[in-house]
């Protein structure tokens, strides 16, 4: 079943230097139950792009325009009040790049959990609480974690609670931008299994925004890279990972290390693009090493080979 579905997002920003396309035409649909992995370097638009689906967005915006469906409810014609009401926090819900360092140092943990629940619910304290504990024991804490305040959490203990805290409202969709990318392996490695029984357990809908091809492996159903501000591949994870047709998605994966194998690891040559004046023709032809005349002159379409890919080579 569809849950959501994204069509032609735009989100500019304006800035004293121009008009910065942090993300520029993204479509995509995701079905209840899914995990879709958006991949890319940092600067590329993860964070703007799940922004722009929660409607958290900054004062410079210059464009803001697409159409986003969420079950079947048009959440682009909402108005502010209604979506703040209806949507935000509790059909979709985030965790936020760094959010384990933003549990407010003076309340204790329980109440910051519960409190969604008193806010956008109107549960009581009493309940709001008690429903804290239950999740805190689902997410593998003990109950009297409730009682805690964040420092005497460690970081892995801080990045469940900051999870429940998005869990709590039950809501349809969850945006986690680099949940784990502040934490030592170990707890990587327990947090992604977490994630992965809320998934099974719950049927669990998850956006997963990681810089680390690798981790985004664990959790997804589908796969998607993002290059300056766009999807230039979205594919069913195996899929993706096996035949990554797009060459930055090959370059992504030969950068990462791989245990055991000898291998040398392979950086990509310069840097995302400036997003005020990306380059002309494909984003990604100054980088490419496999670039032909027409990647220079002229923007691919998305081609679907199988998988869609946004690429001159697949013509
Ligand atoms: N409020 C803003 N005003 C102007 N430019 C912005 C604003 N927010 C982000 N940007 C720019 O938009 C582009 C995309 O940023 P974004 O944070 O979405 O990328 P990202 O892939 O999530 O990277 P990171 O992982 O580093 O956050 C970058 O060039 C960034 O500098």
């Amino acid at each position: 079943m569809k849950l959501l579905s994204v069509s032609n997002l735009k989100l500019y920003y304006k800035t004293t230097k121009g008009v910065v396309k942090a993300v520029d035409d993204v479509s995509f649909d995701l079905n209840k139950g899914e995990t879709l992995a958006i991949v890319g370097e940092s600067g590329c638009g993860k964070s703007s792009l799940s922004r722009a689906i929660i409607r958290l967005l900054p004062r410079n915006v210059h464009t803001y325009e697409g159409k986003i469906m969420l079950n079947g409810t048009d959440l682009m014609s909402m108005d502010e009040e209604t979506f703040r009401k209806e949507v935000r926090w509790r059909k979709i819900s985030m965790v936020f790049q760094g959010a384990l360092n933003s549990l407010n140092p003076v309340l204790k943990v329980g109440y910051q959990i519960a409190e969604p629940l008193m806010i956008h619910m109107k549960v009581n304290e009493k309940e709001a609480i008690e429903r804290a504990k239950e999740l805190l024991v689902k997410l593998g804490l003990s109950e009297e974690f409730a009682e805690r305040y964040p420092f005497e959490l460690s970081g892995g203990m801080k990045q469940r609670a900051v999870i429940a805290i998005a869990l709590i409202t039950n809501p349809d969709l969850i945006i986690l931008d680099e949940p784990t990318s502040a934490l030592d392996v170990i707890t990587q490695a327990n947090i992604m299994n977490m994630l992965k029984k809320l998934k099974r357990s719950r049927e669990q809908t998850f956006i997963f925004i990681t810089h680390d091809i690798s981790v985004a492996s664990e959790l997804a159903d589908k796969v998607a890279t993002m290059y300056a501000g766009q999807i230039v591949e979205i594919a069913p994870a195996d899929t993706f990972y096996e035949e990554p047709l797009h060459p930055y998605t090959q370059k992504l994966m030969k950068s990462v290390p791989t245990l055991r194998r000898e291998k040398m690891l392979e950086s990509i040559p310069g840097a995302p693009p400036n997003l005020i004046n990306p380059p002309s023709g494909c984003r990604f032809h100054p980088r490419c090493d496999k670039a032909m005349d027409i990647c220079r002159k002229e923007d691919p379409p998305t081609f679907e080979r199988g998988h869609s890919v946004k690429c001159w080579l697949y013509r």
